[in-house]
This record gives structure tokens, sequence and C-alpha cells, in this order.
């Protein structure tokens, strides 16, 4: 029964509701505050809804038009073939990873239709926001509805968190962990095909707004597509790491990951651009150096020691890790203490959020606005170093203890 299940996100109601409810309306909230530059009251951000939040043809043409483009070149293109981690039936799925391809057909394609011929007006992209974010929000409601009824056919696995019983919760949390359509993988395929690449794409087309308005594109628009493309394109040039991570392994897909993949990456991560669509600037070159450094440090870390653990996982005595200092478990694996795993525990985080501190900043101070993404990331990575913690304390048990007393801190070493 229900009460004997854990509830994360403070109970079965409580988060939830808040996420499935409230994380839409933010959406909305950081449309309309992102065009006006500054942070909406409600009366205004319920006034610019009401003018342009219904669906259109259009747009309902459009979305599902990415989608099937997406999927279709996902299926036709070739790609690597690689076996994900062990499942609790003893199983591993194969998948097929071919997002950088796609993502290096997709995206010069679009940049020369916009750009360089008058065939692709990929501004409309930012005319008609509010019909295309309200479109994308029914398609991942819908998505996880129709997810939540098809795990409940006989014998599919089901992720350990997403079957409490509890009807709402587990469509919120996600109930089968990896559903599929054949050997099509609507997870993995979610998580960094449409939302990923689309993200890029609306980022182009805030550019190409801003070209049409201003008659030129900022320095600090060229710095924001430049930085999150290469955020993209490192996604999917190292798409196999993902198969590790703990949104392929262990939560099931449902509201939270169908809304976070389809909705809030690109609607949210975009929030940069389309602030500086409305909003433009021009950074000093002394200015733009600084904000460019910060977001080389933060790839180095990010990178540096997202790729330490894949190379030391996949094999600890390879060339490039075998002088790592471990701690021996008793499960049999080990875990890094020195290097980049010695600084913090998720020194990978810290990196992360720098670069998105540097996204922030190519935007100047004239606006709380884009500052949003610094903000609301850091609540997430601090929300998920906890769950990790606690699965590591689960998986290591007392060596997770001794760990943590090698490595105490959790992303700044001696601030926290
Ligand atoms: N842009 C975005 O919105 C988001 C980005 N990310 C990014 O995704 C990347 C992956 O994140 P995520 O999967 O959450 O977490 P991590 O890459 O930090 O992986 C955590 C796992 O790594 C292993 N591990 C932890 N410490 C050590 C160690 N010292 N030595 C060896 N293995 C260790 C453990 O698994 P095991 O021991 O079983 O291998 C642990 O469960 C991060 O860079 C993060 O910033 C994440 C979420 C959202
Ligand atoms: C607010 C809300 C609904 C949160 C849901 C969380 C999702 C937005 C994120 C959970 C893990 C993610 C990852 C990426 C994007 C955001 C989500 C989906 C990621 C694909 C971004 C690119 C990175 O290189 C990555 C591949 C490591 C990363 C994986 C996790």
């Amino acid at each position: 029964m229900a009460k004997e299940h854990e509830f994360e996100f403070f109970g079965p109601w409580l988060g939830p509701l808040g996420i499935v409810f409230g994380l839409p309306f933010v959406c909305y909230a950081a449309a309309v505050g992102s065009a006006l530059g500054r942070l909406p009251d409600v009366p205004t951000i319920m006034g610019a809804v009401a003018k342009g939040w219904r669906p259109t043809l259009g747009t309902v043409a459009a979305l599902a038009g990415w989608m099937a483009v997406t999927a279709c070149l996902h299926v036709a293109l070739p790609g690597q073939i690689c076996e994900g981690a062990v499942l609790a039936s003893g199983k591993r799925l194969t998948y097929k990873l071919n997002g950088f391809r796609l993502l290096m057909l997709v995206y010069p394609t679009i940049f020369y239709l916009a750009f360089f011929t008058p065939y692709l007006d990929l501004a409309w992209v930012h005319d008609h926001w509010l019909s295309i974010l309200s479109t994308s929000i029914l398609l991942s409601f819908a998505l996880s509805l129709a997810l939540y009824i098809a795990s409940r056919r006989e014998g599919t696995l089901l992720a350990t968190g997403g079957q409490t019983g509890h009807l709402f919760y587990d469509f919120f949390i996600g109930a089968e962990l990896n559903p599929r359509i054949g050997s099509f993988d609507l997870k993995e395929f979610c998580e960094l095909y449409p939302g990923l690449i689309g993200w890029a794409i609306i980022n182009l087309a805030m550019a190409h707004k801003q070209l049409q308005v201003l008659g030129r594109v900022t320095n600090s628009m060229v710095l924001v597509n430049a930085f999150q493309l290469l955020y993209v394109v490192d996604g999917l040039w190292f798409e196999r790491s993902i198969l590790t991570t703990m949104d392929i392994t262990t939560d099931g897909f449902g509201f939270m990951l169908v809304f976070g993949d389809l909705t809030w990456v690109p609607f949210i991560y975009s929030l940069q651009a389309r602030y500086l669509a409305s909003n433009p600037q021009d950074l000093s070159l002394t200015y733009s150096a600084l904000v460019m450094a910060l977001n080389v440090l933060g790839y180095a870390a990010f990178r540096g020691a997202n790729s330490q653990k894949d190379q030391f996982r996949r094999d600890p005595q390879g060339p490039s890790v075998r002088h790592l200092k471990t701690l021996k478990t008793e499960s049999g694996r080990q875990l890094i203490v020195s290097s980049w795993w010695g600084t913090a525990r998720h020194i990978n985080y810290t990196g992360d959020w720098l670069m998105g501190l540097a996204w922030c900043m190519a935007c100047g101070f004239s606006s709380i606005v884009p500052y949003f993404y610094a903000v609301y990331f850091a609540t997430l990575l601090v929300h998920r170093d906890i769950r990790d913690g606690q699965n590591c304390q689960l998986k290591y048990g007392s060596d997770w203890k001794k760990y943590c007393s090698i490595v105490p801190y959790r992303f700044i070493p001696y601030v926290y």
C-alpha cells in the first residue's frame, strides 16, 4: 500500500502537485519576464498569457513535425550500439546512439536556411512563443498520461520509486523504467534529442529575431549561442555516459522527466537568448573575456570530472586513470579519492553551475530575469546531490561514510 513507500518531493501530493501545476506557470512567467526584461507580476503574466497562449494549427504542426523529424532521423541514421547498465532482471538493454550525428545534420541545415536564404523564418518561433509553449506543455501531459497507462501492462519493469500504488505520485515520478516501442527507447530519446537539440535551435531563432529587429546580432547573443551550443554538443558527443546516470538507470519515465526533457529544457534553458532578443546587450571586450574564462573554467571541471569517472568506471587500469588514489569498497567497486573527485564529491555539478552562471552573466546586470537559471540550477543540483548521496549510501553502506570523511565537501572545497 501507498503508506509503506517512501515519497520524494515532500510526499505524494505537495511537491508533485507544485511541480505538475507550478512549473508550467513558471515557464509562462519566464516567457513574459524575458520579453519585458523584468520580473512580471501575476496580473501581467495572466494578461499576456490570456492573449497568446492558445495552441494553433501552426504550432501543433511545428512541434509534431519537430518530434517526428528527430524520431525518424534517430531511427534512420546509423549509430553506435551500446549496452546500458544491468537491470534488476539481470539483463542489459541496448541503445542506438546517434544524437551527435543528428545535431550535425540538423543544426547547420537550419542555420543555413534561416541566415543565408529567405526560405526559413526562424524568428517565427520567437513570435509564437506562448502558443508553442502551451503546445509543448499539453504534449508533455499527454505523453506522461500515455506512459502511465502503458506502464500498467503485464510484465513491465517498474522503477523502484514509481510503484507506490499512489496513482498521481506514480504518474508524476514515473512508473515504467525503460518504456520502449520495439528497440526505440523513449526515455533516452526524449532526454537527448528533441528537447536538447530543440534548445540549440531555439537559441538560433532568438538570434534570428534579433537580426530582424536590430539588423545585427550582438556579441552577448553570439556568446550565449556559442556557450550553450558547446553544452549541447558535449552532451551528444558523450551520449554514451548518459546510460549510467540515475535518470536512465533508476528513475521511471513520468511527468517529471517528460516535462523536464520536452518543455523545461527547451523553454527555460533558452531564457538568456530569449531575454537578449528583446533586451539586446553589447558587452565590452574585457567583460566578454571574463565571461568566457568563467565558462572555460566551468567546462574544465564539468568535463574533466565526468570523463575521469567515465574512463575509470570503464577501465580502472586505463593509462589516464590508473594513477588515481581510490577507496576499495565491500561491493567490489572503487571510489576515486584524488584528482577531480578528491576535491569535492560533486565537483562536476560545480563546473556545470559555473557554466550556467557564465550564460547568465553574458546578459549583463540590467535585469535579474536571466539569473533565474542560476538559482533554479543550484536548487536542482543540491537536491540531486542529496538523492545521489542517499543512493550511494544504500550501494556502499559504511564505505560511503568513509568516503565522505576522506572527501568531506560536496561542491566547493573548504566551503560546502
Ligand atoms: N543541465 C542539467 O540540467 C543537468 C545536468 N546534469 C549533469 O549531468 C552530469 C551527470 O550527473 P549525475 O548522473 O547526476 O551524477 P554524477 O555524474 O555525479 O554520478 C553520480 C554517480 O557517480 C559515481 N560516483 C560518485 N562518486 C564517485 C567517485 N568518487 N568515484 C567513482 N565514482 C563515483 C556513483 O555511482 P557508481 O559508484 O555506481 O558508479 C554515483 O552514484 C553532471 O555533470 C551534472 O552536472 C545533471 C542533471 C541536470
Ligand atoms: C524542473 C524539472 C521538471 C526537472 C526535471 C529535471 C530535468 C530538467 C533534468 C534531469 C536531468 C537532466 C539532464 C540533462 C538535461 C536536464 C535534465 C533532463 C542533460 C541531458 C543536459 C546535457 C548534459 O550534458 C547531460 C547529458 C549530462 C544532462 C543529463 C541530465
